[in-house]
């Protein structure tokens, strides 16, 4: 589902450039449930960026659902990341003064569906993250977990391959972040691809691998080990 090979990534600063990923390697197949860790400045974001079409990478390949990810222009990325891709954010970036579902629906406008098909699948997945009574709330009206959840609901509005999520329960309280990732596991058992970056390690824990991130190279990438409550 996405293929990294020898990705390459520097920042310009000033005359120099800052080189931030250094020829990374790595495959995430359909239907994995993948974290990614690392302390703060080894890339991470970076990674993410260019996973999620935002950012072009400067060398290496990278192919996404088997589509090799040239430089894109934007009109370009904009297509395929309304195509495969569903974004959570730490701080939800959900629109203010749209209501939930507004806010839901507002990724299947981009994709041209009328407006009764978009009221109507935003209410479905809305229903799907436990938010369907709060339908008609604006997000000052919402806690944070309920924020959260209107963004995964948003994610999942356009059906994408791949769900990237940037410390989705950043901003969260234990209980709300556990809800939040169960959430996460849910979409993961049901097929979905689940990308999330995380500085928590109980977080982390709770997907099945865990890709570490240190300068710019990955230093390991293991399987999580499922502890089996007896
Ligand atoms: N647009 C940019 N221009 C210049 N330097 C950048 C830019 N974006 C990030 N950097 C630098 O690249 C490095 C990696 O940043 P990145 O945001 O990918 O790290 P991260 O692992 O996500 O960190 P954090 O956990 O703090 O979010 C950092 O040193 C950062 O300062």
């Amino acid at each position: 589902m996405i293929k990294i090979e020898k990705l390459h990534k520097s920042y310009p600063i000033g005359k120099d450039s800052l080189h931030v990923l250094k020829g990374l390697d790595l495959h995430i197949k359909e239907g994995e449930f993948v974290s990614i860790m690392g302390s703060s400045g080894s890339g991470k974001s970076t990674l993410l960026n260019i996973v999620g079409l935002l950012d072009n990478h400067d060398e290496g390949n990278y192919y996404l659902n088997g589509q090799k990810i040239e430089k894109l222009d934007e009109k370009k990325a904009a297509i395929l990341r309304n195509k495969f891709l569903g974004f959570v954010f730490q701080s939800f970036n959900l629109i203010t003064y749209k209501t939930a579902i507004e806010n839901v629906a507002l990724p299947l406008y981009y994709q041209g569906m009328g407006r009764k098909e978009r009221q109507k699948v935003a209410m479905q997945y809305l229903e799907k993250v436990g938010l369907k009574d709060r339908a008609d709330h604006l997000p000052s009206e919402l806690s944070g977990g309920e924020k959260q959840r209107v963004a995964v609901a948003r994610a999942l509005a356009t059906n994408p391959k791949v769900v990237l999520a940037d410390e989705p329960t950043g901003a969260l309280d234990s209980a709300t972040s556990a809800s939040v990732m169960q959430l996460l596991k849910d979409i993961n058992r049901e097929g979905m691809t689940v990308f999330v970056i995380t500085h928590e390690e109980d977080i982390a824990e709770q997907t099945d691998r865990i890709v570490r991130l240190k300068d710019g190279v990955i230093i390991s990438d293991e399987k999580v080990n499922k502890k089996v409550n007896a």
